[in-house]
This record gives structure tokens, C-alpha cells and sequence, in this order.
């Protein structure tokens, strides 16, 4: 069996690839597909992204899609980067950059003030049929500097005061267990249970 992600960010297929492993689901994106040109992330929200998204390619290919709209959301920033985590520093969506931006921004900021979450929006979109979208949290702090070589995006400044580790100090496994992303695929689970559908908790 396979399910179609609808994402051309490699990061994000590894992770799925990895917590849709253990059901015996094969994961295939964007990515192994050619011309599917990039679907203009136009919401305010995380949600609304991810329903455009997955409706969009789910219109184009006719098959079940899930969709992953997420990024980080920090307080003393008002909540930015927010929906526009990715292209934070420009267009050329560079994790660097993005970096950068964020701890030049926070600089003089101390310690307690610095409380920031990974936010995940999924949707799940079937032809003919209603898109579900749910949504994961992860809550931790902004560091100084990097830490750590794992992961993908803003993992290195983003600290697990619980782990006292950064997200980029996780093994997948370990990330997978906690983060945004396999918080909300949990919740999606409950509802392909609820639907007696598609896979079902191990
Ligand atoms: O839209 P698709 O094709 O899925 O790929 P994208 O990279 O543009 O993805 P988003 O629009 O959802 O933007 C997500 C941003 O948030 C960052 N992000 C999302 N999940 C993350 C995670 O688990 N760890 C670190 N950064 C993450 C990511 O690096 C991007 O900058
Ligand atoms: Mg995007």
C-alpha cells in the first residue's frame, strides 16, 4: 500500500517515510513526481495551507493525498515566522538564512522569553469526498546558537527543555515521537480508525 504526500521538502518525506514504516506503508511525494508545479500557500493559517494543498494535488491526481503545512511559531516575535517559515529570509527558502533571521531578531532576548512551538497542519483530501485537516504542537525555546546535525529547518536553534537537547540533538526515532508533526499524525490516525479506513494503530 501507498500514500501520497503532498510535499516536495525532503525532510518532511524521511520523517513520514519513518512513522509510516512500521505500518507497512509506502510513502511516495512530490518529489518522485514530475511537472507538479508548487501550490501558492495563500491562508493565514497553517490549516488552510494544508487543505490547499492537498485538495489541489488531489484534484490533479485523483488519489487520497495528505498535505503538511507547519513551521514555528515564536512569542517574543509575535508569533513569526508563523505561516511564512519557509520563505522567512526570501523566497529562495533557505534554512540558513531562516536561522539567522530568527536569532538576529532575537538577540538581548533572554532565556525565558525565548518560548516558541513547531506547529504541524495535516490534511487528508479523498476525490469526491470531505477533507479532514488536524494539528500537532510542540513547545520548547529558541537557542542562542545551533545545536546538533539532525533534522531538517529550524531543528537546530529549537530546544526540548524536557530533553535538555535540541531538536537537531534527536535521532528520527526520537523526533518522531515527540514532535509536531507525529503529533498530528496521531490525530489523523483516530480519524482513519473512526472511518474504519486506511491503517489502523498498531
Ligand atoms: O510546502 P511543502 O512542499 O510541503 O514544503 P515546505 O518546505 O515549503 O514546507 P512548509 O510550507 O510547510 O514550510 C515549513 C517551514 O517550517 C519548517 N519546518 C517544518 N517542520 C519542521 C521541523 O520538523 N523541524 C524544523 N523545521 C521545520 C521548514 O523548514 C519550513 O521552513
Ligand atoms: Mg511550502
Amino acid at each position: 500500500m501507498q500514500i501520497l504526500i503532498a510535499t516536495k521538502n525532503k525532510g518532511k518525506v524521511s520523517e513520514f517515510q519513518s512513522m509510516f514504516n512500521q505500518y507497512g506503508i509506502e510513502v511516495i511525494s512530490l518529489l518522485d513526481m514530475e511537472n507538479i508545479p508548487d501550490v501558492e500557500e495563500t491562508g493565514d493559517t497553517f490549516e488552510e495551507n494544508a487543505i490547499l494543498k492537498a485538495e489541489t494535488i488531489c484534484n490533479k491526481l485523483n488519489i487520497p493525498v495528505i498535505s503538511d503545512d507547519s513551521g514555528l511559531e515564536i512569542d517574543a516575535l509575535d508569533g513569526r515566522p508563523g505561516v511564512y517559515s519557509a520563505r522567512y529570509a526570501g523566497s529562495h527558502k533557505n534554512d540558513e538564512d531562516n536561522m539567522n533571521k530568527v536569532l538576529n531578531e532575537l538577540e538581548g532576548i533572554p532565556n525565558q522569553k525565548r518560548t516558541a512551538r513547531f506547529i504541524c497542519a495535516l490534511a487528508f483530501a479523498r476525490p469526491g469526498k470531505d477533507t479532514f485537516v488536524v494539528k500537532g504542537l510542540c513547545e520548547g525555546e529558541i537557542l542562542h546558537d545551533r545545536r546538533g546535525t539532525e533534522g531538517f529547518g529550524y531543528d537546530p536553534i529549537f530546544f526540548l527543555p524536557k530533553l535538555n537537547r535540541s531538536m537537531a540533538e534527536l535521532t528520527k526515532e526520537e523526533k518522531n515521537k515527540i514532535s509536531h508533526r507525529a503529533n498530528a499524525l496521531i490525530k489523523l490516525q483516530d480519524f482513519f480508525n473512526e472511518e474504519d479506513m486506511l491503517w489502523q494503530k498498531p
